[in-house]
């Protein structure tokens, strides 16, 4: 394949989240038809918290991830199916179905300090076969030199590819590209790296020209940014903006944005959308999947939605900690009643 950047979509996987983890297979099905046809090499599909993630904590999925990865592989001509993994939410066991139903590749998820849990499942995934990638989350709450250090745990564990996530649509510009480059410089040949962004203070697309410029090689997109928080960057906005800086994807962005219109744009419940929510979600550094969890509660406890995040935020929550955000619903009630 003739490409400078492979371009990845998150649709079924990072979308979960902002469908509430709704997707049918209908829908699964209709979008690898659509992303395959475009040229998309690598589809994510999953529930949105990983492999095992339809749980009370992070909410019940409508359709067995299971059905629905065997459906993307039925429907992938040419494309691979990853499925993502958190270690401690998703097991091996979970592995080894998902690559017996015919995933090709794992992105396993780690906090950005916590790489070193990571190990024994890139190995095992590397003894099944599978295309492995590492996502360091929450990447904007370490420093570049102490993410570079995470990665070096991941690839030494045999991980082909890892991740800056900008779980939270924090990064700016060079915040981004400062991670990437330190990435780069610490992996060398020994591992790809690629850019994970979210749209909450909307530089999804920006970052991820920067990270290309940085050496990352993997990007990460989801049609009509259809994702946790304000959304990702869009896969088709992506495939346009590389088009026209000259950066070969081998991708089909006319075929992409019919995809992202007739396709996904019809079965979506909830448009990612800027709002004060999840811009205070960029601001403040909230993991984006924590969103919907806080609209419900400030629904359930009659308090702002913004306030439960900057809260969240100011405590460094991370990925696991979904129930603190009921904790912190109740206190700003407390604190409303006097
Ligand atoms: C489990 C998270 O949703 C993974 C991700 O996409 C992110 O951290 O961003
Ligand atoms: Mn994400």
């Amino acid at each position: 394949m003739n490409r400078d950047v492979r371009l990845v979509d998150t649709t079924l996987r990072d979308g979960s989240h902002a469908m509430a983890h709704r997707f049918t297979e209908a829908n699964v099905r209709d979008t690898v038809r659509a992303l395959d046809r475009a040229g998309v090499s690598l589809i994510e599909v999953t529930h949105g918290d990983g492999l095992g993630g339809s749980t009370f904590n992070y909410g019940f999925s409508l359709v067995d991830e299971r059905e629905l990865i065997a459906a993307a592989v039925d429907e992938a001509e040419r494309a691979t199916i990853a499925v993502l993994l958190l270690p401690g939410l998703g097991t091996v066991t979970d592995l080894k179905a998902a690559a017996g139903l015919g995933a090709g590749a794992v992105r396993i998820a780690t906090h950005c300090t916590e790489a070193d849990v990571s190990v024994q499942h890139f190995t095992e995934a590397r003894a099944l076969g599978l295309e492995t990638v590492g996502f360091l989350m929450l990447a904007h709450m370490v420093t570049p030199e102490e993410l570079a250090k995470q990665a070096r745990i991941m690839a030494d564990a045999g991980c082909q590819c890892v991740y800056v996530v900008d779980s939270a649509g924090a990064l700016i510009l060079e915040e981004a590209a400062d991670r990437v480059a330190a990435l780069v410089a610490e992996l060398g040949d020994a591992a790809q790296v690629g850019y994970h962004g979210h749209q909450n203070l909307s530089f999804g697309v920006a970052n991820s020209v920067l990270a290309y410029r940085a050496g990352a090689r993997q990007i990460d997109g989801s049609l009509v940014a259809l994702g946790a928080g304000a959304g990702n960057s869009p896969t088709e906005v992506l495939a346009a903006v590389f088009d026209r800086l000259g950066v070969a994807t081998g991708v089909d962005k006319d075929v992409l944005m019919d995809a992202a219109e007739n396709v996904v744009k019809p079965y979506i419940t909830r448009l990612p959308v800027l709002d004060r929510s999840s811009i205070v979600q960029g601001y403040a550094g909230v993991y984006s999947s924590f969103l919907l969890h806080a609209e419900r509660a400030a629904e359930r406890y009659g308090v702002p939605a913004h306030e439960i995040l900057y809260r969240v935020g100011e405590r460094r929550y991370v990925g696991g900690q979904e129930d603190m955000i009921i904790d912190i619903a109740l206190q700003l009630a407390a604190e409303r009643d006097g």
